[in-house]
């Protein structure tokens, strides 16, 4: 039993910072997954009576009692390790905007199973977290992705999750455009049909399978072909004004390859690092979609190449006594590996 050693272990403060991710990034529907340059952080420690402090302006709506994802995932770790720990002091801040499609839901889970398992003394394993993530997303792109970092291709039969980590190819600049309205996972994944044709089944395969061996391999010239997708995006395309336009030109204005950022509604843009086409990209996005009437922020990220960074505050640190808003809302927060 863990319980007295990891109970008298959990005594300090742990903040965890975690990537955002995209899934799918095309074909690779419930496979492919990267990890990007924007984040969220998660402090934890024991208290005598929970609270969860919301820090910034982007997680409004996200409950604040037991019923909290972060909290309830924290429970799970200690359920899984036999240690009781019921009452916690959660702070939460992203960076990630909510049901946009880039993991915010991936991001908590895997910032959440980290924090608790580092609060215990990692009696829990990587591979265990991973399994534990995938099970309560239900798939392990954006989950494996943040917990790995860089790119990751992965399969979940519903009892296990395996994967492979792809260094992503240098050189490569990512363009979010995040539009203002949400789209939940639950409602696009709502909207995809039961079955599908052959003919479409092997052009996911075949197109998915290219991508992964283009990504692992350096082959940015073939992204354009291998990105494209029967499987999803087309039936969600009714809920994205301008994403068939986008992604259907995308590479005549300098994109290596153009497709829906996980279940929507963002879109992403992948291009070459430094290339002179890519500030006309930008308005090339930024116009189909004011034609459309949506809103968008656009933003360049570069790939994610390390999961989560832990840092352990103890109780005597002077850091320990500060609040957590104080911690988090200082926007240099940077958690050392
Ligand atoms: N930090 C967080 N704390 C608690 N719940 C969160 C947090 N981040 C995301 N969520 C939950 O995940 C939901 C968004 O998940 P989802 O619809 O899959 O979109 P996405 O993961 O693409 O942002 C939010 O509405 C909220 O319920
Ligand atoms: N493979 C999933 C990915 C959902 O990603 P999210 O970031 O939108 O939660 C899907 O396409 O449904």
């Amino acid at each position: 039993m863990h319980f007295g050693k990891e109970a008298k272990e959990a005594t300090g403060r742990v903040v965890v910072k975690v990537p955002a991710s995209t899934a799918n990034l095309g074909p690779g529907f419930d496979s492919l997954g990267m990890a990007l340059s924007l984040y969220s952080w998660i402090s934890m420690t024991p208290a005598e009576s929970t609270r969860i402090i919301l820090v910034g302006d982007n997680l409004e709506g996200i409950s604040q009692d037991k019923t909290n994802l972060v909290y309830v995932v924290a429970q799970a770790v200690f359920e899984k390790a036999g240690v009781r720990i019921p009452e916690l002091e959660i702070g939460i801040r992203s960076d990630i905007p909510l049901t946009r499609g880039l993991g915010s839901s991936a991001s908590a889970i895997v910032g959440a199973l980290v924090a608790a398992n580092s609060m215990i003394g990692n009696a829990l394993t990587e591979d265990e977290l991973f399994q534990m993530a995938t099970a309560l997303e239900k798939h392990p792109d954006n989950v494996g992705a943040s917990l790995y970092g860089g790119i990751i291709a992965a399969a979940w039969d519903g009892a296990r999750a395996e994967y492979v980590r792809i260094e992503p190819p240098s050189g490569m600049d990512v363009l979010v455009a995040i539009p203002e309205f949400e789209l939940s996972t639950k409602k696009a994944r709502n909207v995809l049909p039961d079955r599908i044709s052959m003919e479409d089944a092997v052009f996911n395969v075949t197109h998915s399978s290219l991508l992964t061996a283009a990504l692992a391999s350096g082959r940015l010239d073939l992204l354009a072909h291998a990105m494209r997708d029967r499987l999803h995006q087309p039936y969600r395309a009714a809920l994205i004004p301008g994403m068939e336009k986008i992604l259907l030109e995308a590479t005549e204005h300098g994109a290596l390859g153009a497709v829906l950022s996980g279940a929507g509604p963002t879109i992403l843009l992948l291009a070459r690092s430094g290339d002179s086409n890519n500030e006309k990209l930008v308005a090339f996005v930024e116009e189909v979609m004011a034609s459309e009437g949506v809103a968008v922020t656009t933003r360049w990220l570069t790939p994610c190449l390390q999961g989560p960074q832990v840092q352990l505050v103890g109780e005597n640190d002077p850091e320990f006594n500060l609040e957590p808003h104080q911690i988090l809302s200082n926007a240099k927060v940077e958690v050392g590996a």
